[in-house]
């Protein structure tokens, strides 16, 4: 039986202390109270909000280890699977597994960014992933702007193979999102589809299961009501959430590099009062001087406050 990831899956941030080590208390935190929220079907760690690439192998897998303990074991952990080779790959999902992640979310191998991939050579990494890890993968597309965004039959290959049972889907282009999201709904009933669409998730919520977002960290009520508004194919109550969020939206995601998304979601956090700052790890860097204001600001007309559960706290 597939992981069950209709709803909102967010993808963490990775807090860290003051003086740049991870911060489990932080984690305990964040994952107990995104955990605790109905509607949020995983916690995704190690992706690009979760600074994944940023830790050593050793803190890699206490971060997955520190998220399942925040919900004990309740909420399952997905694990966002980076290295550039099929081996080192497989071997990382390895020792996802026995870290205690449920899931894995497979990056293209970087090199593919800039020079492109050989055809056949994903299908081939995800085989060898789950070969030597028995991990369910989620096929990650990437931008149709980047060299490493799989074309229609590349997708539809590689989510007829054994242990693929969701997408991530992160295309922004509307016409292709048009066309190869029926193909791979028409050729696989059974995958998931989430979208990733942070800085415009409105036009992609009325065709997918789920979000898997790095947004998730910050409103993940309102995302679970996105969600559902979607679902119902309710256009006036999507957009009506959608206008409540875009103060937020425009502070955290529509900056200059969709990486200093994360460095905003981090201070969203701070609003939130889950973290007490938002320190992060080169080469990510701080905020120009006052978005910190500007977001708190955001998240006033917004109308999201702090949260006041006690797992939280
Ligand atoms: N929204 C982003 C988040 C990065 O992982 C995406 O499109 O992938």
């Amino acid at each position: 039986m597939a992981l069950d990831l209709r709803g909102l899956s967010p993808a963490p941030v990775t807090p860290f202390t003051e003086d740049g080590a991870v911060d489990f208390d932080a984690i305990q935190r964040l994952g107990s109270w995104l955990g605790s929220i109905e509607g949020v079907k995983s916690l995704v760690v190690l992706g690009h909000a979760g600074e994944g690439t940023f830790l050593t192998e050793e803190e890699q897998l206490d971060v997955i280890r520190a998220f399942v303990a925040s919900t004990d074991g309740r909420v399952p952990v997905v694990a966002g699977i980076t290295k550039e080779g099929n081996k080192t790959a497989a071997l990382e999902a390895k020792k996802a597994v026995e870290a205690g992640a449920s899931a894995g979310l497979v990056y293209p191998s970087h090199g593919w960014l800039r020079f492109g991939y050989q055809k056949g050579a994903p299908q081939s990494r995800y085989k060898e992933i789950y070969e030597e890890s028995g991990l369910p993968l989620i096929l990650f597309q990437y931008p149709d702007n980047t060299k490493a965004t799989y074309d229609l039959d590349t997708q539809l290959e590689i989510a007829g193979q054994e242990g693929v049972f969701a997408t991530k889907n992160g295309v922004r282009n509307m016409r292709r999102w048009y066309t190869e999201i029926p193909a791979l709904r028409a050729a696989y009933p059974e995958l998931q589809i989430l979208s990733c669409h942070d800085e415009y998730l409105l036009p992609t919520m009325f065709d997918v299961d789920g979000l898997l977002v790095g947004y998730g960290n910050i409103a993940p009520e309102l995302l679970v009501e996105l969600i559902e508004a979607g679902k119902a194919q309710d256009y006036p109550r999507a957009h009506a959430i959608h206008e409540r969020l875009l103060p937020v939206t425009q502070n955290v995601y529509h900056r200059g590099s969709h990486m200093e998304g994360t460095v905003a979601l981090k201070w969203g956090l701070v609003n939130r009062g889950i973290l007490d700052h938002a320190t992060v790890r080169t080469p990510l860097l701080p905020l120009p001087e006052g978005a910190d204001i500007e977001i708190a600001a955001a998240f006033a007309e917004a109308n999201i406050g702090k949260v006041t559960t006690t797992a939280a706290v």
